[in-house]
C-alpha cells in the first residue's frame, strides 16, 4: 500500500504532519503499514525544481495507490504566469494528468460545534449533514479557448453529455446510500453548458427512480445554503460552483479547517477543501481536522478500511465534544490548542477508543 504524500504549501506541511501522526496510530493498531513516498508540488515545487509539478512528483503519484495531499499556493508565487503558478501549473495540472472527474466534499455539523456555526442554532441546529459531488475535470477551469493579454481575458465553460453523465451518476450512486435527495445546481436560465447539463441530469435520473432531483440555480443556491442547510442531501454542480459552494458550506460548521474531500478518478487523491491559508501558516494554529478527515477518507475508499476511517471519525469528534478546540473554532482563543496539540490529541483519543 503506497501513498503518495505532497506537504505543499503554508500550512499544507503543517495539517499532513498531524494525520500522519494519525495514520501511524493506524499502522500500529492493525498491524498494515504504508509506504509513504513524499513528494513536491506547488510553491514548495517551484522553490525546489523551478516548476510546480516535476517529473519526480508525476512519477511518484502514477506509482502510488493514492495520493495525500496538503495544498498549494500562496503570495510568493502570485505573479509567476498562470501555467506556471502552483494551482493552474501545479494541482490543476496534477487533477487533469489523473484524470480527478468527481470532487467528493462531505459537511457535517457537530451537534457541539452548532454554536460556532454564524447561522443561528434553530437553522444550524435542525441537522446539516450535506455531501457536494463538484465535477473536477472540465468546465470553465480547463475549457480551450482561453487567453489573457493586456486588453483581455477570456474563459470558456464547456461541457459535454459524456461528462455530465458520469459526474451525476456518481451522485445519484452517492445518494442512493444517504436520504436519496440529489440537488442539481446550475445556471440554467442562462449559460448553454448549464441547458445542456440540466437536460443530461434529467435523463440520469430515469436510472434512479428512488432518488428524489430537484434543480436549483446557483444565485439562490447560495442563498438557501444559509436560509435552510437541512434540505440539501446531495448536492451535485460543476467545477466552479462547487468550488463556490463547497467553501460557503464550510461556514455551516464554522470552519474550512473541518471540510475534508476526496476525488476520484484514474487514481484517487485526499485533500482539504480549504487552501494554505497564508494568513495563518507557520504558526501552528492552523486546524488538522480537514486534513486527518481526508486521511479517512483515503482508508476507506482507496484501502477499504472503512471501521478504521469511522474510528478516526468517532476520535475527531469526540475531541470536539470534550471541548477542545483550534483557534478558527475557539469561542475563547486564550483556551485554543496548537495544531500539534490537536493532532495529538486526536491520536490518544483514537488509541483509546479503538
Ligand atoms: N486545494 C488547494 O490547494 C487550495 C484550495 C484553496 C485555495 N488555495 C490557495 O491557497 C492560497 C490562499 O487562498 P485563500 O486565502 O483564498 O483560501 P484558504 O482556504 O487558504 O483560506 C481561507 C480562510 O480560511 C482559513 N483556513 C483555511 N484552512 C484552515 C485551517 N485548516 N485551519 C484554520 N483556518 C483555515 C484561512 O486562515 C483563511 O482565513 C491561495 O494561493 C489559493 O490559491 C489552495
Ligand atoms: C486552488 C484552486 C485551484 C482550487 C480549486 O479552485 O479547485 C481550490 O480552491 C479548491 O477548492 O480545491
Ligand atoms: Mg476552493
Amino acid at each position: 500500500m503506497k501513498i503518495a504524500v505532497l506537504p505543499g504549501d503554508g500550512i499544507g506541511p503543517e495539517v499532513v504532519r498531524e494525520a500522519l501522526k494519525v495514520l501511524e496510530v493506524v499502522e500500529k493498531k492493525t498491524g498494515k503499514t504504508f509506504e509513504k513516498v513524499f513528494g513536491h508540488i506547488g510553491g514548495d515545487a517551484i522553490d525546489k525544481f523551478g516548476e510546480p509539478l516535476p517529473e519526480e512528483t508525476k512519477k511518484i503519484c502514477l506509482e502510488a495507490d493514492a495520493i495525500f495531499l496538503g495544498s498549494v499556493g500562496g503570495p510568493k508565487w502570485d505573479d509567476l504566469p498562470p501555467e506556471k503558478r502552483p494551482e493552474i501549473g501545479g494541482l490543476l495540472a496534477l487533477r487533469k494528468m489523473l484524470n480527478l472527474y468527481a470532487n467528493i466534499r462531505p459537511i457535517k455539523v457537530y451537534r457541539s460545534l452548532v454554536h460556532v456555526s454564524p447561522l443561528k442554532e434553530k437553522v444550524i441546529g435542525s441537522g446539516v449533514d450535506l455531501v457536494t459531488v463538484r465535477e473536477l475535470s472540465y468546465g470553465v477551469y480547463y475549457g480551450q479557448p482561453r487567453g489573457l493579454d493586456e486588453e483581455k481575458g477570456f474563459d470558456t465553460m464547456i461541457y459535454d453529455r459524456k461528462t455530465v453523465e458520469r459526474i451525476a451518476r456518481t451522485a445519484f450512486e452517492i445518494a442512493k446510500n444517504r436520504r436519496k435527495k440529489v440537488t442539481s445546481v446550475d445556471k440554467a436560465n442562462v449559460l448553454y453548458s448549464s441547458m445542456l447539463w440540466r437536460k443530461v441530469v434529467n435523463e440520469v435520473a430515469r436510472e434512479y427512480p428512488d432518488v428524489e432531483l430537484t434543480h436549483m440555480y446557483v444565485d439562490n443556491a447560495a442563498m438557501q445554503l444559509i436560509l435552510k442547510p437541512s434540505q440539501f442531501d446531495v448536492i451535485l454542480t460543476t467545477n466552479m460552483f462547487g468550488d463556490i459552494l463547497s467553501d460557503e458550506s464550510a461556514a455551516l460548521p464554522g470552519s474550512l479547517g473541518l471540510l475534508p474531500s476526496a476525488s476520484f478518478g484514474d487514481k484517487n487523491l485526499y485533500e482539504p477543501a480549504g487552501g494554505s491559508a497564508p494568513d495563518i501558516a507557520g504558526k501552528n494554529i492552523a486546524n488538522p481536522i480537514a486534513q486527518i478527515l481526508s486521511l479517512a477518507m483515503m482508508l476507506e475508499h482507496s484501502f477499504g478500511m472503512v471501521e478504521e476511517a469511522r474510528k478516526i471519525e468517532r476520535a475527531v469528534e469526540l475531541v470536539i465534544e470534550e471541548g477542545y478546540r483550534t483557534r478558527d473554532i475557539a469561542e475563547d482563543p486564550e483556551k485554543a490548542v496548537s495544531t500539534s496539540q490537536m493532532g495529538d490529541l486526536i491520536c490518544k483519543k483514537l488509541e483509546e477508543i479503538w
